[in-house]
């Protein structure tokens, strides 16, 4: 059995002028007979960057689609704003889902629609908003993004990094308090991921948008995270949680040590 020292129950360390939106209480997940992780606990607070890191493999991607209702766990529960969306259905998973703005690792833009037009996707599928409203929608959050000037281009015409910042710009159209990152940073150069990082603070900080990230981008958890919690396949769960910069000067374990520092070199 591998290491645990050091993991509490990933609540307790929540600031209290934060409450929680996310409640993980014992969740376990796998596949078949393989195990992922078992009797996983925390919370997300209002208006966090909450970071769930880990090395490849052990769980990170399924644990942000338990999160939003795409897989059920083997055991426990998640509730997100009050909702379980593995037991929701009909008009309240609808209303659940709403408030959630997903971007995954690819940004997932439609190539044949400019930005304007993939960022007024959801406001079509979910609103009854006219056109022009529409638009309207879709250009401020294109703005927010920083990507104001690119309304009209394909999504061929643009880089990586601003093809994320479209992804954040379409999870957005609807307003949701939560947003989830799939690898924000994946694929991208540093200066160009130090961007992105920037961008997901200003917004946690403007918006009060509450952050759900998973990446093994060091350098991106330590800019952008407020908290964070650490899966390992070994140990098959939860090996660590709080502050990713306390996490790296008093590693609880040696697994966390060895994360923290073999991406630093
Ligand atoms: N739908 C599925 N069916 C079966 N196995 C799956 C499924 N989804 C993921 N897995 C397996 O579960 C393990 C964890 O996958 P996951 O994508 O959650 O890991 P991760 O920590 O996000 O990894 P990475 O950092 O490499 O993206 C992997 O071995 C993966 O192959």
């Amino acid at each position: 059995m591998a290491e645990r020292a050091g993991v509490g129950d990933g609540i307790a360390d929540r600031p209290a002028d934060r409450p929680a939106v996310i409640e993980a209480r014992g969740i376990s997940m796998g596949f078949g007979s393989r195990v992922l992780f078992r009797d996983v606990n925390f919370d997300v607070g209002r208006g966090e960057v909450f970071v769930i890191l880990g090395g490849s493999g052990c769980g990170k991607s399924t644990l942000l689609k338990l999160m939003i209702g795409l897989y059920q766990p083997t055991a426990g529960r998640v509730t997100i704003l009050g909702g379980d969306l593995s037991r929701a259905d009909g008009e309240a998973r609808r209303n659940l889902l709403r408030q959630l703005g997903v971007m995954w690792q690819s940004g997932a833009l439609f190539g044949s629609m400019t930005l304007l037009e993939n960022v007024m996707l959801p406001l079509e599928a979910h609103t009854d908003l006219p056109r022009d409203a529409r638009e309207d929608v879709a250009r401020v959050k294109l703005g927010l993004v920083g990507l104001g000037d690119a309304a009209g281009r394909l999504p061929a015409e643009i880089s990586g990094g601003m093809a994320k910042r479209a992804g954040i710009a379409r999870a957005m159209a609807l307003d949701p308090p939560i947003l989830f990152l799939d690898e924000p940073s994946a694929g991208l150069d540093p200066v160009t991921s130090a961007g992105l990082d920037e961008l997901i603070k200003d917004l946690a900080r403007d918006l009060g948008t509450t952050f759900v990230v998973v990446t093994h981008e060091l350098q991106s958890i330590l800019a952008i995270g407020d908290r964070c919690i650490m899966l390992d396949k070994e140990a098959q769960g939860m090996i660590a949680e709080g502050d990713p910069r306390h996490l790296r000067d008093e590693p609880p374990n040696d697994t966390v040590r060895r994360f923290f520092r073999r991406e630093t070199r």
